[in-house]
């Protein structure tokens, strides 16, 4: 039975440890102290052989700047999204704290809630690690079926991306634009995402399977997912500050279209649902962006 320590108790990390616990030894650990049995110290947390990483990605920088120290861990990330302050990718940032035989991601299409109620789910632990990534994938409980890939990029850049369309979707959704317009910025969504990937060097196949189109699907059609419902806010004309407020968890689609905006510029790429995401972000009026989106 392994030991693993799950950093970060928000809706990711708890469902992990709950699923996780089915076939091994977890303990938890968060920011904020949690009445839990198997809640431990960051200390102890950080001593395990086995660390899931589900802190969100624009608070990670500074958190392994002044938490993590590496002493041979194998490390999971399981968070999704690019860093807005740098346009730093995941792995990037954790690159300069674990090295590459170390570390894994984990993506595909999985709402928190419905793994916490153990309903099948499908995931993929990507990592360039190949012997590694078999190891977490074995550790899930029936009901998660674990898959593989070495695209770490492509899996990463996916992950992060589609939370960005699920938000252009529920804007979609809000204003009421029908499910053919849903349908035309889903697939082109995909399309954007994957043209993207491709100037990082991730690999084609990614965006067709489970860690691109099925994430996107997922998260692009659910009021479940975070980043719809920031989407239906700004479909409503609530301030960002209002949605977040309401919301009261993380929505990484807002941090990553900020992200997306500067590497737009930086590299001179066409991300036409980023940019328009990011306008709306700024103020600009969604009914404006979405006719500029879907109308000649
Ligand atoms: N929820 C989901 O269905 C899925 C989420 N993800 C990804 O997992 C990541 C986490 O999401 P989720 O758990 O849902 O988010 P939540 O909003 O539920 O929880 C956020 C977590 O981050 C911790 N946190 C926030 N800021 C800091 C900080 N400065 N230092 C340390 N810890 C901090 C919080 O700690 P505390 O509460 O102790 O203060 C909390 O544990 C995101 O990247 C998300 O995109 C991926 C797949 C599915
Ligand atoms: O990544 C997710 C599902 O795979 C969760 O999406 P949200 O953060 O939008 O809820």
């Amino acid at each position: 039975m392994q030991k693993i320590a799950v950093i970060g108790a928000g809706k990711w990390g708890s469902a992990l440890a709950y699923a996780l616990s089915q076939k091994n030894e977890v303990v938890i650990t968060s920011r904020t102290k949690r009445e839990l049995e198997n809640f431990v110290t960051l200390e102890e947390a950080l001593s395990c052989e086995y660390l899931i990483m589900a802190i969100p990605v624009q608070q990670i920088s500074t958190w392994l700047k002044e938490h993590f120290t590496f002493s041979g861990q194998k490390v999971l990330v399981v968070a999704k999204g690019i860093e807005a302050s740098t346009g730093k990718f995941l792995n990037e940032i954790y690159n300069e704290y674990v090295p590459q035989e170390n570390i894994a991601f984990l993506t595909g299409p999985s709402f928190a809630a419905e793994v916490i109620q153990a309903l099948p789910t499908a995931l993929v632990v990507n990592s360039k690690n190949k012997e590694l990534a078999l190891e977490f994938a074995d550790m899930f409980p029936d009901f998660i079926k674990g898959y593989t890939s070495d695209d770490v990029i492509g899996s990463e850049i996916a992950g992060a991306y589609k939370n960005v369309i699920a938000i252009a979707a529920g804007i979609c959704e809000g204003l009421k634009l029908g499910n053919n317009a849903a349908a035309a910025l889903t697939s082109r969504g995909l399309v954007e995402i994957a043209r993207f990937g491709k100037q990082f060097g991730a690999q084609a196949d990614t965006f067709i399977g489970l860690s691109g189109a099925g994430d996107l699907f997922l998260t692009a059609s659910s009021t479940m997912s975070r980043n719809f419902r920031v989407g239906l806010g700004l479909a409503a004309g609530k301030s960002q500050e209002k949605i977040l407020e309401e919301l009261g968890e993380v929505a990484e689609g807002i941090g990553t279209a900020y992200a997306l905006h500067d590497i737009a510029i930086k590299h001179e790429l066409y991300l036409p649902i980023a940019k328009e995401v990011y306008e709306m972000l700024e103020g600009k009026s969604p009914q404006e962006s979405l006719k500029d989106l879907l109308s000649k």
